[in-house]
């Protein structure tokens, strides 16, 4: 289990160092267009298991939305602090 910070350090690190394999590095190369599209689907799962799927579902796509959303943040630079200081 990690923290929305944790991934995020995690994910930045993957940017920076490109280790071999990385989901992260592969989609980061594919551009911001690929990254909202995920976003798009990540979202639509969202909405789907909040209304017809169990707890544990909707937890699950929850946390893929907040990796996707990470993901877009790190490709365009922003850090959590640009996004908390609108919260
Ligand atoms: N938390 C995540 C995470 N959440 C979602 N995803 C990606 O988002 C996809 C969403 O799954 P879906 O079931 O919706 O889609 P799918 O059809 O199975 O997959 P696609 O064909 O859409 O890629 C997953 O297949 C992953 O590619 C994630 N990929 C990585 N992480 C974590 O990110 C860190 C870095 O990962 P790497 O960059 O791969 O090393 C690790 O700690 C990972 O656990």
């Amino acid at each position: 289990m990690k923290t929305f910070d944790e991934l995020f350090a995690e994910l930045s690190d993957r940017a920076t160092t490109r280790p071999e394999g990385s989901g992260t590095v592969a989609a980061l190369d594919k551009g911001v267009h690929h990254l909202g599209k995920k976003i798009v689907e990540e979202a639509g799962e969202v909405w789907l298991a909040a209304e017809y799927e169990s707890d544990e579902s909707l937890s699950e796509e929850i946390s893929q939305l907040l990796y996707w959303l990470q993901v877009v943040m790190i490709s365009r630079g922003l850090t959590p602090a640009d996004v908390y200081r609108h919260l």
